[in-house]
Order: structure tokens, then C-alpha cells, then sequence
């Protein structure tokens, strides 16, 4: 279980995070939103031990989140162009050299799934193919954790569609949890269980999507603006 417990986040002297606590159990698939700013990124590096809190505590099972406890973290950043001399192939085994969790047999079937040559070199492919490939990279991870920076930004519809089904089809909702931050939140809502709304870096929500839906008689997307209003 991951747990953050009155974290804030500073950079000099900007607040990107602002007293956040919340628990993020096993076997969900989770949506951050948030309008531009609001503390996503900084979220999601923390969870990835990438960034340290100001003040407060990030957990994982336990142990307080250094680069070497998320090991068991798959996280994957919004940035394009990532390994751009590598073939697909080349990029998996770099992973499979950097993380004991990657699953390489895995990876290349979710390349299959996606219709990704491994023999392609990443700089030459589409930025749709990019996503895909980074996708495979990073469910190829037997992770417990999947915390993923805007995974549908930018792409087009058939790529996102590819995206949301290859979430589903190669993670297993019995003990992996997908956090995946996005603006695309009506197309991404069949597929949550869970919604966190961040505001200026607090959690404004977190709530469960039959919460929203039974208790509001909305769909997240409209209960989400609704929060804004
Ligand atoms: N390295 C940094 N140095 C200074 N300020 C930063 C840095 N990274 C982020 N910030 C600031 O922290 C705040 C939160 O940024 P963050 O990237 O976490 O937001 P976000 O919700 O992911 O935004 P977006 O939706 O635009 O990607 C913003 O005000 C941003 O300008």
C-alpha cells in the first residue's frame, strides 16, 4: 500500500504540494486530475522516489519512498522522446538491465498487442508509436505500482484506445495498482475505480467512482467540474 501522509512539496520557495494525505490501495485503477499546475507530476515523482517531500511522509508497504524503495514502482514520465538511439528491442533490454521486475516476455507481447516492430528504431517511429513503446517499456514491469504522467497526452484517438486497452489487458487488478494522471478524464473514466482532484496542490477529492455516481447521480466528468464551479 502506498500512503502519503501530510506531504508538501516545495521548490525554492513554490508550493507545488500543500499538506497531501492519502492512501492508494492495491488492485485499482486510479485517475489524478487537476487543471495545469495543480501538483500531479510532483505527485507522481514522489510516489517514484524520484522527488523527496518537503515535510510529511510518502510510504510504500511500510517503508518511507527512496529511489531504491520504488524499485517495485513503475513509473512513466510525460516526456516524448525518451532513449532516442535505441531500437525497441535495445530500450527493453536496457529495462530488463535496470529493473529486476521487467518482464521481457511480457514486454514483447505487449509490443505484439501494439504492433510494434522491436527492431525499430525509437527516434524514427511516430510520436503515437513513442506512446505505444513506452507503454510496453512500462507495463513490461511486473510492478505492483504503475504510476503513469499523462499517458493519453497528445495522442490520437486510436492510439489512446490502444493504450487504455493494453492498461487492461496487462495489468492484473487482483495486486497492481494503475495512478494515472491525465485532462482526458471522460475518456478515461470507464476505466477507473477511484478519482483524485488536486487543486493548487491539496486534494480537493478522492473518492470512489460508484461513490460519484450513486450518491451524485453524475458521471465523474460532470461531478469533477462541478467541484471547480
Ligand atoms: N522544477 C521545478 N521548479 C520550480 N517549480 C516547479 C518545478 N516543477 C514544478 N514546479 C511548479 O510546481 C507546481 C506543480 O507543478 P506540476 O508539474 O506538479 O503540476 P501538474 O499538475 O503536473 O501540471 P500539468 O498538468 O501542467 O502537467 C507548478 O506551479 C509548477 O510551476
Amino acid at each position: 500500500m502506498i500512503e502519503l501522509q501530510g506531504v508538501s512539496k516545495y521548490y525554492r520557495s513554490k508550493r507545488a504540494l500543500n499538506g497531501v494525505s492519502l492512501t492508494l490501495p492495491r488492485g485499482k485503477v486510479i485517475g489524478l486530475v487537476g487543471e495545469n499546475g495543480s501538483g500531479k507530476t510532483t505527485m507522481l515523482k514522489m510516489l517514484a522516489g524520484i522527488l523527496i517531500p518537503t515535510t510529511g511522509f510518502a510510504i510504500l508497504d511500510n517503508n518511507k519512498i527512496t529511489r531504491r524503495v520504488a524499485s517495485s514502482v513503475a513509473y512513466m514520465p510525460d516526456t516524448d522522446l525518451f532513449y532516442p538511439y535505441f531500437t525497441v528491442k535495445q530500450l527493453f533490454e536496457f529495462y530488463d538491465s535496470q529493473y529486476e521486475d521487467f518482464n521481457m516476455k511480457k514486454a514483447q507481447e505487449i509490443a505484439e498487442y501494439l504492433v510494434i516492430s522491436l527492431d525499430a528504431k525509437i527516434s524514427t517511429l511516430s510520436k503515437g508509436n513513442r506512446g505505444r513503446v513506452k507503454i510496453a517499456a512500462t507495463l513490461g514491469r511486473d510492478a505492483a505500482y504503475y504510476l503513469l504522467d499523462e499517458p493519453f497526452s497528445g495522442l490520437d484517438p486510436m492510439v489512446r484506445e490502444d493504450i487504455a486497452r493494453g492498461l487492461i489487458r496487462f495489468t492484473d487488478t487482483e495486486w497492481q495498482t494503475i495512478l494515472l494522471s491525465t485532462h482526458e478524464i471522460k475518456e478515461v473514466e470507464p476505466l477507473l475505480d477511484e478519482l483524485i482532484v488536486l487543486k493548487e496542490g491539496q486534494v480537493l477529492a478522492h473518492k470512489e467512482i460508484d461513490e460519484i455516481r450513486d450518491k451524485y447521480g453524475i458521471d465523474a466528468t460532470a461531478w469533477m467540474i462541478s467541484l471547480f464551479r
